[in-house]
């Protein structure tokens, strides 16, 4: 422990330095733009898949977000809207947040979503069984559902606010790794403490320790309560110095974020920006 506290330590000094326009750019252009309430209506989810449209033309000089994620019923409405094809629809599903419902629901939303148009599919990891040590279950459930979707590809979120302990999160790691996981994400935003630097750190050094051993390169997803720039470059920066260069891209890394955007654009063009 005293060690990771001393790398985080030296990690968030190395962040400082990275706080540039280039770092900005990157941030950017791995944000899955989140909408995830319980209002969203289908007249929202248009709206804001209409920013993502228009997001090219009015900032030309700039990447787009990386996909946009909503809840699977809202998947429809992203497929039929969405014109950047460069951005990819996630959704939510498997029962998020909390997981706790049958595997064979889960299964059948996670395909509905696929089928509906989504690119990605993000699944809780069933806590209900990890925190009674019942690994089965959990490999089961997120192997069933892996198969389930083609190819689509599957994050695994760990709730990491519920797990606290490194051991249990670098468990859960390697449990969702091991069981087909594409990208393991720290927090579904609807619990607190959501993602941490902490558990951050030791997501990546499990993703870089089960790429030692398989050779097979997971992504990483830092996700909830994530709004300011200065948190998205520190959670870059965890990535860059542990896993490096290789997964500085959106096909490795994500932010999920639903308030992130307004304030790195803000920085990027030096002015109170409020697009999505
Ligand atoms: O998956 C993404 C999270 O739900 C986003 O959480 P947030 O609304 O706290 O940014």
């Amino acid at each position: 422990m005293e060690t990771m506290e001393h790398n985080l330590a030296a990690i968030k000094a190395i962040a400082k330095g990275n706080n540039n326009s280039d770092w900005q750019e990157l941030a950017f252009s791995c944000i899955d733009l989140t909408t995830l309430n319980s209002t969203d209506t289908v007249s929202h989810v248009k709206a804001f898949t209409e920013r993502v449209n228009d997001f090219e033309n009015d900032y030309p000089n700039l990447p787009n977000v990386a996909a946009i994620c909503v809840h699977p019923n809202m998947v429809r409405t992203v497929k039929e809207n969405l014109l950047d094809d460069h951005v990819n629809i996630a959704a939510v599903a498997g029962g998020f947040p909390c997981s706790m419902s049958f595997i064979e629901v889960k299964v059948k939303e996670a395909r509905m979503a696929v089928d509906y148009g989504a690119d990605e599919i993000d699944i809780v990891l069933p806590l209900w069984a990890f925190l009674d040590n019942d690994d089965v279950i959990c490999r089961e459930e997120v192997t069933t559902i892996k198969q389930a979707i083609g190819e689509a590809h599957l994050k695994v979120i760990l709730e990491t606010g519920a797990l606290a302990e490194p051991a249990k999160i670098r468990h859960a790691s390697f449990l969702a790794m091991e069981s087909g996981a594409d990208f393991i994400k720290t927090s579904t935003g609807k619990m607190n403490p959501a993602a941490t630097p902490e558990a951050a750190l030791e997501m990546c050094l499990a993703i870089r320790d089960y790429h030692r051993k398989t050779g097979r390169k997971v992504g990483f997803k830092p996700a909830g309560g994530i709004s300011t720039t200065e948190d998205a470059i520190l959670y870059l920066t965890i990535v860059k110095e542990v896993l490096g260069e290789d997964w500085l891209n959106p096909s490795l890394f994500r932010i999920g974020a639903s308030r992130l955007a307004n304030n790195l654009l803000s920085d990027l063009l030096d002015e109170e920006v409020k697009y999505f």
